[in-house]
């Protein structure tokens, strides 16, 4: 049976390109560039292999250029040219990419690599144009061709005339329209905003006629004019191709200006080059300053990609895993995946595996950083932290072993933040927990009793005074095999087997009509009510059992979601304090004043645990019946 081919609609098939494959209609002048810059690379490939071509590098070069009258704009090329043939295949077949013949063809060298591969770039100029003309001349031919097309139904081949080699492009701009005001690409800050922005690092000068004031000549009253000098508008350098040895902090810092990744001094860079089987170049940044709007929905996460030098992405996030959402730069990739429109990555098995290899490096620097510049990871721990502790508790605690190692919480011991390596080094053979208390600031977890116990074994422990701290450390239930444990909690583990001794059973007896008074009275407000082990000056103090801490129930009940989740509370009665005779002395023979009491001490408790009382007014009354 006799094969058909395919037929396309020519027309529809670029009317649909033209206006469904680019979000953004500025990316036509990125993609024009790129061409220029590969006609100008396959000129130096040229010369490699063709004793009679020097590439002398002054002379290769794009020029953008505007002609506000006729409302035209050009992008000029010295490269190689197309020869009529080569007008009529690469540019009159939609998706042939002489470039992409070309880069089978030729090795290609390091730093020259050849960005066209799809044959489809040329044609986004037509998203602006009402027409496209294109001069060409190839090397080593003389004569030139004019290529010209509205887009639509066709285009027409003719000679031209043109005294060197290489590429003139000229578009006419489309009438302007309600929501589109095309007479900006004939602006000269708009054009340079968009050279800068995606085609800076294009290894050849992109010249454009720049207005300048400049004294006027023979004026006396200092009097200045305009006049059009002619300025090279892109960097053309990318500092992540050069030798880390080649740079100096200055470099790195004016880099982190220019991109405008903050308006901070970065904290630390990072440059990595990797070259096996994945292939990268990057740039990373650890902001010292937290963005202003970083806790907030606004803030977006992401490094700019790049491929092959050219601008693909402004915020790739999947190059940073949440936690590491702090750090800015950018990552080149020749190795990458492009879709047609090189706006997203059809696959991204070279993208996961660069953000892997990125995820490693960043936390390995954080934790040279904290081993050597204490400060300077103080700083940054003050900025970012937080972000650290919530990558330890998302995804169920998956990423716990990347981040433990990079926690910080202030020591009651050393009075300063330590790591939890160094907690646990410096735990007595007998301690068997991490402990830690929770509250609004070290003030506050100074004072709570329920520290008293603890610290007066000479235990060190750990303060937590953000929302997250809990719930991160929930998550990660232990380090080193050691178990953490909140002061407040029901079994603090202090107690030696031959500690626990029958006393305390035998107060607890004999004590048991009392507590049950105060239970009573206290009714569901507590889950028990019992002696303390843990308070020592104090008289009250509430504990709880179970996950829930008071700390945790006090975030669950701000959440939008509270769905009523209460901790379960102990209130802890102090044997050695007075108080704890009057409990007693009140018990049988005035249960009005047992009830006084009980009230009081429960409310005590609340407040010294940050916890509202619940009926000022009653407290009130039971302080006066108190002291009446
Ligand atoms: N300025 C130029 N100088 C010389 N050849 C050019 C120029 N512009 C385009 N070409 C030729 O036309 C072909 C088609 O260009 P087009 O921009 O459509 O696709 P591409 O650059 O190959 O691929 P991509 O779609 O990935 O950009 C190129 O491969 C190249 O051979």
């Amino acid at each position: 049976m006799a094969k058909k081919e395919f037929k396309a609609e020519s027309k529809r098939l670029l009317e649909m390109m033209v206006n469904s494959i680019y979000s953004q209609k500025e990316i036509f002048l990125r993609e024009l560039i790129s061409n220029a810059s590969d006609a100008i690379d396959k000129m130096y490939y040229k010369a490699l292999t063709d004793d009679s071509v020097t590439f002398d590098q002054d002379n290769f070069y794009i020029k953008v250029s505007t002609d506000k009258v006729n409302r035209t704009l050009t992008i000029a090329d010295t490269g190689i040219g197309m020869t009529k043939d080569e007008l009529e295949k690469n540019l009159g077949t939609i998706a042939e990419s002489g470039s992409l013949a070309f880069k089978k063809e030729n090795e290609i060298k390091d730093g020259h690599d050849i960005i066209g591969q799809f044959g489809v770039g040329f044609y986004s100029a037509f998203m602006v144009a009402d027409s496209v003309k294109v001069i060409s001349k190839a090397f080593g031919t003389d004569e030139a061709h004019q290529w010209e097309s509205n887009g639509t139904d066709g285009y027409t081949i003719e000679p031209a005339e043109k005294d060197t080699t290489g590429t003139t492009i000229t578009i006419k701009l489309k009438e302007n329209a309600e929501e589109e005001n095309y007479d900006d690409f004939l602006e000269e800050n708009q054009l340079k905003s968009i050279i800068k922005k995606y085609s800076d690092f294009i290894r050849y000068p992109i010249k454009m006629n720049i207005t300048v004031h400049q004294p006027k000549e023979d004026s006396e009253d200092n009097e200045t004019e305009e006049v059009l000098e002619e300025q090279t508008v892109n960097s053309m350098v990318p500092i992540w191709r050069k030798n880390k040895s080649e740079l100096t902090d200055e470099d790195y810092e004016n880099f982190y200006q220019e991109k405008r990744y903050g308006f901070d001094k970065p904290l630390k860079h990072i440059h990595i080059n990797v070259d096996g089987t994945i292939r990268y170049n990057a740039i990373l940044f650890i902001p010292e300053t937290m963005p202003f709007d970083y806790y907030s929905k606004e803030f977006e996460k992401g490094l700019e990609l790049y491929s092959s030098g050219v601008l693909i992405m402004d915020k790739s996030p999947d190059l940073l895993p949440d936690y590491f959402s702090f750090v800015k730069g950018m990552v080149d990739s020749e190795d990458l995946s492009l879709n047609i429109s090189r706006e997203i990555l059809q696959h991204d098995r070279q993208l996961k595996a660069i953000a892997k290899n990125i995820k490693s490096k960043i936390k390995s620097q954080l934790k040279s950083l904290l081993k050597e510049d204490r400060e300077k990871y103080e700083k940054f721990y003050d900025s970012f932290g937080r972000q650290l502790k919530y990558g330890v508790y998302s995804d169920f605690g998956a990423n716990k072993g990347d981040l433990q190692d990079l926690l910080m919480f202030y020591s009651s011991t050393e009075k300063k933040l330590v790591t939890l390596d160094e907690y646990v080094s410096r735990m007595p053979e007998d301690q068997k927990y991490i402990y830690y208390a929770t509250g609004d600031s070290y003030d506050r977890i100074e004072k709570l009793p329920q520290t008293e116990m603890v610290a007066d074994k000479g235990y060190e422990i750990l303060f937590f005074t953000e929302d997250v701290d809990e719930f991160a450390i929930k998550m990660m239930r232990e380090y080193k095999e050691k178990e953490f444990k909140n002061v407040s909690s029901g079994d603090l583990g202090l107690d030696t087997d031959d500690e626990k001794t029958d006393e305390d059973d035998k107060d607890a007896g004999e004590n048991k009509e009392l507590f049950e008074a105060m239970k009573d009275i206290l009714g569901d407000k507590v889950t028990d009510v019992r002696i303390s082990k843990r308070l020592k000056s104090h008289p009250v103090c509430l504990t709880t059992e179970g996950e829930v801490t008071i700390e945790m129930e006090k975030i669950l009940q701000q959440m939008p979601d509270n769905q009523g989740v209460k901790a379960e509370k102990v209130l802890e009665i102090n044997p050695n304090h007075t108080v704890f005779q009057s409990l007693k002395d009140a018990q049988g023979a005035d249960n009005d004043k047992l009830q006084v009491y009980t009230n009081l001490l429960y409310n005590q408790a609340r407040l010294i645990e940050g916890l509202p009382v619940e009926d000022p007014v009653e407290f009130t009354n039971d302080m006066w019946k108190a002291l009446g």
